[in-house]
């Protein structure tokens, strides 16, 4: 989305005849600096909020914050930042605004969203700036002044942690610019010291403090010598607070104001350089030299150039001077306002709601931790706020779907594509090849799901209204700066850092649980069909990485989407995951895309070209609502990355994934993993078949009306029914077949419950008829297992019966039975929960379990979903 995506880094180096053009540029000529902002109205764009998704790990207390890359070198030390001012008199004042890391900060201050710079600008003019911990030798951090050099060309010493000079900036830079244009328009910058500054004049009462309004008064370039003794050009800045007359809050309680200056009251002198003829002020007490770094006379006192820089000391005038301020342009106001629905997209998921605040009562900045809120990061502070959401209906899904344009993109020299129909969703079989010749790194499967798929009951329409409306503790993951909510189900997975929390499936609202076990029917159908489009296709498999065989997911991640949210590239992981993640999509068109990774061996010979060290994709495509991905194969993450980038309001994507308990290496998160991992008997009832079920079954439902007893040919439509009778039929031809003719041995139909005082509700109960006198009541159930023409499930092969050993498999069938039986009795007893005895449970394949729970399941669900009909027939 190109709202997110960072134009340009202050950092960044500008060349070409732009750039040569403003290298003549004098330090303080107006003329210039009026070009120059002309150049930069005609040039360039605004500046953006940066994307925050691919930024570094935010800093939070007691880490020494300055927002660093990843890759930059360590500092020597990381000791407490507080320890830098101890001893240090406490302020007179405290600040409008403060926050304790650097994400919250940006995300809440509108003048300040520069996760990674010092500056931010809007438009191409400075707003607001950062001074913390890298601090000059000639910085100066005082009640009324602020000096400092402006940021770029620098870089940590790997062996010091020195922050060192590593690159002359004789053409300034993007910051040196846009400052520069401030000071020449009179835009007030709103200047943050951070508790990394070592000059603070007294104790910093936060990590980040806001300061106040400051204006420009100087930019010059100056030239010092580094470590290694070469001589750079930097650049430095000259601040004055706007408001003289207010003492400033970072002064001393218990001292005088000692920098009280007026206008007027010093003036620093300025010459006329012999050489340039343009006009420098008299900074040093070394004495005057031209600051004109395109002028030979530039940096040169009295002649002299180098060592005796080193210690360049300002005079009182340059530190006492105070200038006129006068503005057209407005103040930002240093606390930002709470986000309004009127700034909002309509469904409370747009831009501002992603932005954070600043709490009204104790003036932090928070970040939006909470899908639903915003909290007030403080502890023992209960602001909270909230811009309402609206329900996301599928009308709206389909409109942004038809004006969304996604990204279809196949590098067929490296991934090949398959069309099939499959479950009933058409399905498109993408390979990803591995670094060997002939090595396949795995299958990307997709399920194209149709209106008429999304509409069905408990479909993704439904699902994706449920999530609207149910509590699946979406949150941001506050150490790290996303831009996506997310929340774990299951066992616990190491997704860049290992995640803080997960919750039990046991604890799960039925929404997670169906995307559990729709996307367990996808993970499967999609090794089956990726399996045999490799035969059939002939496309070469490498042993292990994509094995046939599924293992059950036990993990689900859902993440939340707000409308500017992505997901940048990255892997799945590989150490401790098995080779199957299947992703259900739901609300807004997404596009996906599979690059290969920068080490990967692969794309060379097919002129596959890196863009700035990373490789290009090799494979996009849309998801849109209801569709589902399913990733098999390990070598899919040890090869490639994958993003998302949705392009409407709302998404929600649930991703499922078999993580490797064994090689967890934490034991306690371990066996607090299988327990969280385990799926509950009751979910069983959401077992999805696909969509082709009704195709494969021509099994003959009677229903039963409760009040005539005479039963009819159903094909109801009712919320859930067809659903729940295909469920039930499917399994009858799976494993409840009549040994003699191959006809179902079981007839499903419904009769009029036994129980109490039921009267003429529409109840509606399955009850099972053999040819035989019912076991027991009419509302017990039977099943016979019939394993002779289905292979026994593969996990539990050992134990399974062998063909035709009746004994064994009657035992088998009477277990079910028994559970089933109890199962009935105990929904009976107005009890709605499963409570299958276990060790029966584990007398049946896994296979055979499912279907048994499933069975047990549903029923429970369609009793309990007739209970709570209103009785209204009387
Ligand atoms: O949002 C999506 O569709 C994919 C999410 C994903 O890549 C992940 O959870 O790892
Ligand atoms: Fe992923």
């Amino acid at each position: 989305m190109s709202a997110t995506k960072r134009k340009r880094n202050d950092d960044d180096q500008e060349t070409g005849p732009a750039a040569r053009t403003r290298s003549k540029m004098h330090a303080l000529s107006t003329e210039d600096a009026e070009q120059l902002a002309d150049a930069d109205e005609a040039g360039h764009k605004p500046d953006v909020l940066v994307d925050n998704a691919q930024l570094p790990v935010a800093p939070e207390l007691p880490v020494n914050a300055t927002g660093k890359k990843k890759t930059t070198p360590k500092r020597a030390s990381k000791g407490d930042p507080k320890d830098i001012h101890r001893g240090k008199p406490e302020p007179s004042g405290a600040p409008e605004v403060w926050a304790e890391s650097r994400a919250a900060l940006c995300n809440a201050l509108d003048y300040f969203r520069s996760h990674q710079s010092s500056l931010h600008s809007q438009d191409g003019v400075a707003v607001g700036m950062m001074i913390d911990s890298k601090v000059g030798e000639h910085d100066i951090f005082s009640s009324q002044v602020i000096i400092t050099s402006i940021g770029g060309g620098c870089a940590r010493d790997d062996r010091t942690g020195e922050i060192v000079r590593v690159k002359s900036l004789e053409d300034g830079n993007a910051a040196v610019r846009n400052l520069t244009k401030a000071m020449h328009l009179k835009q007030a910058i709103v200047v943050i010291a951070g508790m990394g500054n070592k000059l603070w004049p007294t104790t910093p009462p936060h990590y980040y403090n806001i300061l106040d309004h400051f204006h420009i008064t100087d930019i010059w370039p100056v030239k010092t010598l580094n470590h290694g003794n070469i001589e750079f050009v930097h650049w430095m800045i000259r601040f004055e607070k706007v408001n003289l007359l207010e003492k400033s809050w970072w002064t001393p309680a218990d001292a005088a104001n000692p920098e009280k200056y007026m206008v007027g009251e010093h003036v620093c002198p300025a010459h006329k350089c012999g050489m340039c003829n343009g006009i420098s002020k008299e900074k040093y007490k070394l004495g005057w030299t031209c600051l004109n770094n395109q002028c030979l006379e530039f940096f040169k006192f009295d002649g002299k150039t180098g060592d005796d820089q080193a210690h360049l000391e300002y005079t009182d005038s340059f530190l006492h001077e105070r200038t006129e301020f006068q503005s057209a342009r407005p103040l930002y106001p240093l606390v930002t306002a709470l986000p309004t629905a009127d700034e909002d997209n309509g469904f409370g998921t747009g831009k501002v709601s992603r932005n954070g605040i600043v709490c009204p009562e104790c003036r932090r900045c928070s970040r939006r931790l909470e899908w639903e809120r915003w909290e007030c990061e403080t502890d023992g502070c209960d602001f909270r706020h909230t811009i309402p959401f609206q329900i996301m209906k599928p009308q709206d899904v389909d409109d942004e779907t038809q004006s969304f344009r996604g990204r279809q993109y196949i590098n067929s020299n490296i991934v090949s594509k398959f069309e099939r129909s499959i479950g009933g969703y058409g399905a498109e079989v993408y390979y990803l090849p591995g670094e060997q010749q002939g090595e396949l790194a795995g299958s990307v499967t997709i399920f194209r799901a149709t209106p008429d798929i999304c509409e069905k009951p408990q479909g993704p329409d439904d699902l994706f209204a449920e999530l609207q409306t149910s509590d699946i503790s979406l949150r941001l993951r506050s150490e790290q700066v996303t831009s996506h909510f997310q929340s774990n189900w299951g066992a616990y997975y190491k997704f860049g850092v290992v995640v803080k929390r997960s919750k039990g499936f046991d604890e799960a609202p039925d929404a997670i649980l169906k995307g559990l076990h729709r996307l367990t029917w996808a993970g499967k159908t999609a090794i089956d069909a990726a399996g045999k489009v490799t035969g059939e296709e002939g496309v070469a498999v490498s042993e292990g990485s994509a094995p046939a065989e599924f293992i059950p997911f036990n993990e689900l991640l859902c993440l939340g989407y707000f409308e500017t949210s992505v997901i940048h590239y990255h892997d799945d992981g590989e150490k401790e995951l098995s080779p199957t993640v299947a992703t259900l999509s739901l609300g807004s068109p997404a596009t996906m895309r599979f690059r290969p990774k920068k080490k990967a061996n692969i794309g060379q010979s097919s002129g596959l070209k890196s863009d700035k060290g990373n490789k290009k994709e090799v494979l996009g495509f849309t998801l849109n609502h209801g569709d589902m991905v399913v990733m098999h194969g390990t070598g899919i993450h040890k090869y490639y990355e994958h993003e998302v980038k949705p392009g409407g309001k709302l998404r929600y994507a649930m991703t499922c994934r078999h993580i490797l308990l064994d090689l967890m290496e934490d034991e306690e998160r371990r066996l607090e993993s299988i327990i969280k991992g385990r799926i509950p008997d009751s979910s069983y009832r959401f077992t999805y078949h696909g969509e082709d079920m009704g195709e494969k079954l021509k099994v003959q439902v009677e229903e039963t009306d409760v009040s005539t007893g005479s039963g009819r040919s159903v094909h109801n439509d009712e919320e859930g029914y067809v659903q729940v009778l295909d469920a039930v039929d499917n399994l009858d031809t799976e494993l409840c077949t009549d040994d003699t003719d191959g006809e179902p041995a079981m007839d499903y139909t419904y009769d009029e419950p036994t129980m109490g005082d039921m009267g003429d509700m529409e109840e509606k109960v399955f009850t099972r008829y053999t040819d035989e006198e019912p076991v027991r009541s009419n509302m017990e159930e039977e099943l016979v297992l019939d394993n002779t023409d289905k292979e026994p499930a593969t996990e539990n092969m050992d134990e399974e019966p062998a063909m035709g050993d009746m004994d064994q498999e009657s035992t088998t069938a009477q277990h079910a039975s028994t559970l089933v039986g109890g199962f009935m009795d105990n929904i009976m007893g107005a009890n709605e929960t499963l409570e299958a005895d276990s060790t029966l449970l584990q007398t049946l394949s896994s296979e055979q379990r499912d279907i048994v729970l499933e069975i047990c399941s549903r029923i429970a669900y369609q009793v309990s979903m007739a209970r709570r009909q209103p009785q209204n027939n009387n």
